[in-house]
């Protein structure tokens, strides 16, 4: 929720996306934001001389770098708030012989619903909450997804104590040293969870709030895609060692059929590209 305008009283406590949209656009309203849709930054920079940024814009409609001069626009302005987040472009995982899987490849910022996947033998690339929630949704959509976990991950309830998990983290570390929170989370999660290192989900040495500092990993928040590991409706898979026609074959040498690849490999930030300092 942003500040001065909570959501309104008859949300429910996760809204729908049609419902955070409404409430972002109503917000704008009753600010005066107008906000300038279709246009992307493609640089930023100080202009000394004249005590200003100098920040320059092309319709990104239109396609970046067309040279055109159409579509572009420059603003002077005083100061320049940068809050493109950490996920601004996509992580495409580079997988050896994807030239011939021949298989759909989507990335989970292209994927709506599992509607198309009935039925379909998926495989979910990436461990993070993208990847998980993508499974969850998969099932109900009765496709047969697998998940790749190549790595050690934190699964942490999504609620606690009838709290969220998350803001109650927030709210521990402003008492508590953030190990002693961590020993809490952990001790919770094995109450609510119970273990997972059977079902190919081991956890990291580091607890969950430290590993997040130390190295930006997020814990995953289970949504019920635990209970559909145990049930056998989702599949735990290695890493991949490459892509086959229409098959996988993994880091243990298991080959496997599947009909489409998930992409729930990730964002990353591209300020670098476009702010000069
Ligand atoms: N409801 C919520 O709160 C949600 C929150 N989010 C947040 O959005 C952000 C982005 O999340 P998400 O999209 O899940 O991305 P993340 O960066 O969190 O996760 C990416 C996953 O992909 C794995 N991966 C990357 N490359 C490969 C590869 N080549 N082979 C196998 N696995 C690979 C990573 O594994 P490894 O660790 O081994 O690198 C990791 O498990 C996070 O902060 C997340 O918490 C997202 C969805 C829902
Ligand atoms: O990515 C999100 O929005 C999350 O809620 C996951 C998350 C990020 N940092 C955390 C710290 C404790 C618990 C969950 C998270």
């Amino acid at each position: 929720q942003l500040p001065l305008a909570p959501f309104p009283p008859h949300f429910p406590k996760y809204p729908s996306k049609r419902q955070f949209v409404t409430y972002l656009e109503s917000y704008a309203r009753k600010f005066h934001i107008r906000p300038r849709f279709n246009e992307a930054v493609t640089a930023a920079e100080y202009d000394k001389a004249l005590g200003l940024w100098r920040v320059n814009t092309s319709d990104s409609n239109l396609g970046l770098g067309l040279g055109l001069g159409c579509g572009e626009r420059e603003y002077l302005c005083r100061w320049v708030v940068v809050a493109t987040g950490e996920n601004a472009e996509v992580v495409v995982a580079e997988m050896e012989g994807a030239e011939e899987f021949g298989g759909a490849v989507v990335h989970t910022c292209g994927y709506k619903s599992g509607e198309m996947f009935r039925g379909k033998r998926v495989l979910v690339v990436g461990s993070g909450n993208s990847g998980m929630e993508v499974c969850l949704d998969l099932c109900s959509f009765g496709a047969k997804p697998s998940i790749v976990v190549r790595d050690t991950v934190h699964v942490l309830p999504q609620e606690m104590l009838g709290r969220s998990t998350f803001g109650l983290s927030m709210w521990l570390q402003k008492w508590l040293p953030i190990r002693l929170v961590d020993r809490f989370l952990l001790l919770l999660s094995w109450f609510v969870i119970g273990d997972t290192s059977n079902l190919g989900l081991t956890r990291p040495k580091l607890g969950p709030l430290e590993l997040k500092n130390l190295t930006g990993k997020t814990p995953v928040l289970d949504v019920g895609t635990i209970d559909k590991i145990r049930s056998g409706h989702v599949q735990v898979r290695p890493g991949i060692r490459r892509l086959k026609r229409l098959a996988v074959e993994f880091v243990n040498g298991r080959v496997e059929n599947y009909d489409a690849i998930i992409l729930a490999t990730g964002y990353k930030s591209n300020v670098p590209s476009w702010l000069k300092v």
